[in-house]
């Protein structure tokens, strides 16, 4: 189990995550919501080890490394340039010292143009590269901020398909998302994230509550101003 204690992170005077605690067990999906700038992505980095200056514990309850077994897909995955689709992924395969795999068979269901630059894929296109590159790695523990963003329907409909079964499978997957749906459709606890705490944790269960809940704070929040302005 993945699991975060009191993780605090300020830049500066900033203080961005407030005493987060989260775990990640296999087997499930958690999702993470939050408005922009509520520390989804401050905390994912935190537990892959991207941020290293933070308060708190972020370890595997097994004593085994984390980044050896985990996977993340960055938020706005890089790639060098001048390398094909299929050199960046034989690269990630490479750094990791894994065995160099047949990418054609999960590139059946992504259909990727694996022969061009993948500096010249249009975002969507770089989004599943990257999550090509996750997948044939076989990870027990995927950390994915904002997968579902620039894919196309049928690429959406296909990760959710993906993430279920794998989470039949054992992997556990922390990722977030805007869009709630996505969320609720996969996940099998989601936690809310306002102003870098931790607001609430819902099973699945409670998401008929959790939509509720954020509607009623949009209606008590936002709504009373816009009634003021049209
Ligand atoms: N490198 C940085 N230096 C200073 N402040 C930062 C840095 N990275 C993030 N922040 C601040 O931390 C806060 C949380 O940012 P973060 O990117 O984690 O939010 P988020 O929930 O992922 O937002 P979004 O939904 O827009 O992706 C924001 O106020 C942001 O300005």
């Amino acid at each position: 189990m993945l699991e975060i204690t009191n993780l605090r992170k300020a830049y500066g005077p900033h203080v961005v995550l407030h005493d987060v605690s989260l775990t990640l067990r296999p087997g499930t999906i958690h999702g993470l919501v939050g408005a922009n700038g509520a520390g989804k992505t401050t905390l994912l980095n935190c537990l892959y080890g991207l941020e290293a200056e933070f308060g708190g514990t972020v370890r595997d309850t097994t004593g085994r490394p984390l980044r050896d077994h985990t996977g993340l897909l960055p938020y706005e995955p890089y790639f060098y340039p001048r390398l094909t689709g299929r050199e960046y992924l034989e690269f990630c395969l490479q750094a990791r010292r894994r065995p160099l795999t047949d990418f054609a068979a999960w590139n059946r269901l992504l259909e990727l143009p694996l022969d061009q630059y993948a500096e010249e894929y249009s975002a969507g296109m770089r989004k599943k590269l990257a999550l090509l590159a996750l997948l044939v790695q076989n990870f027990d523990y995927l950390i994915l901020d904002e997968p579902f963003n620039g894919l196309d329907l049928e690429a959406n409909l296909l990760l959710k398909e993906i993430l279920r079964r794998l989470r039949d499978r054992g992997t556990g997957i922390l990722l977030t998302s805007h869009i709630l749906g996505a969320l609720t459709e996969t996940a099998d606890e989601i936690t809310v994230l306002v102003g870098g705490r931790v607001q609430r944790h819902y099973p699945a269960a409670d998401f008929g509550r959790l939509e509720k809940d954020l509607l009623d704070s949009l209606h008590r929040e936002k709504l009373g101003l816009l009634d003021e302005l049209v």
